[in-house]
């Protein structure tokens, strides 16, 4: 029995991202709170022959509370999306106090769930929630969760692309470690599961990377003011959870980056420090999944220099994400 839980349920990643949980098999309750029509697509999905029986809440009556109790995981989609020429950090402000509140729900309604955040600015909002869930004395490393799987999904489609054959993506496993903005996304091609053609020149490679660091740009873009992208993102989130309830249901050798305290570490992430040269407090990496959320965080392993020097350039960006997440909790402010 898991009861998965979708906050920011009417949106644009929020619908579709819906749609596939409904789809999976092993989810046994979909629960939908969004402020606005989740009683309509609660509707919608509910006649859809899959085991979860669907509900929509809205904030009245304790829609919040009534949607979180007795949630396994909480997956977090609530906010604003990016317009062309915005920052994800720009989306900071308004977020930032949409996230603290659904964080402030869960600590008091569902303060055992797995909570995987979208919310951007991930590096920041992944804080924001620990921050919360601290103060309510509820916060387990093991169970918070940044989905940076659309950075993974668009590694493994460009690394086929290149390899001239689409029908290759599913398989194509790319680690993408660091965080999930810019040049704090590093791809590490170098471990890619398909090598890049040998005759890949210096430039090709630069411009992989970027693609893949900039790939939410791209969407942004083409959606020309609509918005970010909404259903690749449903796709990833979707994979991402997938791989999480099938670990807490018992299955060994689940694997996948994600953005995690590394306090969730057994060993505290100190192997990882030690690599970064950076006490760091978050960072994607492939973290290997269990019945408890997070069972161990791996280290980066073997790097080209190229890949070096873009952790290098992460860090700073990555550093300063997090302390602003942290700050707005900390603020007395509040
Ligand atoms: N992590 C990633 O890789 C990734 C990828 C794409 C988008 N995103 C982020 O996901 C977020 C959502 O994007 P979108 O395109 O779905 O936006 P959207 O505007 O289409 O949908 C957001 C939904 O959140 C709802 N919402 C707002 N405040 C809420 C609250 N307090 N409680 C519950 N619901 C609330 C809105 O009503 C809306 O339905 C954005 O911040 C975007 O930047 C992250
Ligand atoms: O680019 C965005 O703002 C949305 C998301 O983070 C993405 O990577 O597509």
């Amino acid at each position: 029995m898991v009861k998965a839980v979708v906050l920011g349920a009417a949106g644009g990643i929020g619908q579709p991202l819906s749609l596939l949980l409904k789809a999976n098999p092993l989810i046994t309750e979909l629960g939908l709170f969004d402020i606005v029509n989740t009683p309509g697509v609660a509707a919608d999905l509910s006649h859809i022959s899959t085991p979860a029986k669907v509900v929509g809440y809205l904030p009245p009556d304790d829609g919040l509370k009534k949607v979180l109790t007795n949630a396994d995981v909480i997956v977090i989609p609530a906010g604003v999306p990016r317009k062309p020429g915005m920052t994800r950090d720009d989306l900071f402000k308004i977020n930032a106090g949409i996230v603290r509140d659904l964080a402030t729900g869960i600590a008091t309604a569902a303060p055992k769930a797995f909570v995987l955040v979208i919310s951007n600015p991930v590096n920041s909002t992944v804080p924001i929630v620990a921050e919360v869930l601290k103060k309510h004395g509820v916060f387990d490393p093991k169970r918070l969760f940044g989905v940076t799987t659309l950075d993974v999904v668009r590694a493994s489609t460009f690394v086929a692309e290149i390899l001239g054959d689409l029908s290759l993506s599913k398989s194509v496993a790319v680690p993408v470690v660091g965080g999930h903005s810019g040049v704090t996304i590093v791809p590490l091609l170098s471990q890619s599961s398909h090598p890049l053609p040998a005759n890949l020149t210096t430039d090709q490679y630069e411009a992989l990377v970027k693609r893949i660091q900039f790939g939410g740009d791209e969407v942004v873009k083409a959606k020309d003011g609509a918005g970010s992208a909404t259903l690749s993102m449903a796709y990833a989130g979707a994979e991402f959870a997938a791989k999480l309830i099938r670990a807490i249901g018992g299955e060994k050798g689940v694997s996948a980056p994600t953005f995690v305290n590394l306090s969730a570490d057994p060993s505290g992430g100190e192997a990882l420090k030690k690599e970064l040269g950076q006490d760091l407090d978050y960072f994607s990496t492939v973290v290997e999944l269990g019945p408890e959320g997070v069972a161990k965080i791996n280290t980066l392993g073997s790097l080209t220099d190229a890949e070096t020097a873009l952790v290098k350039a992460a860090i700073p960006e990555l550093a300063t994400n997090i302390q602003t997440g942290v700050s707005f909790i900390a603020s007395p402010k509040l």
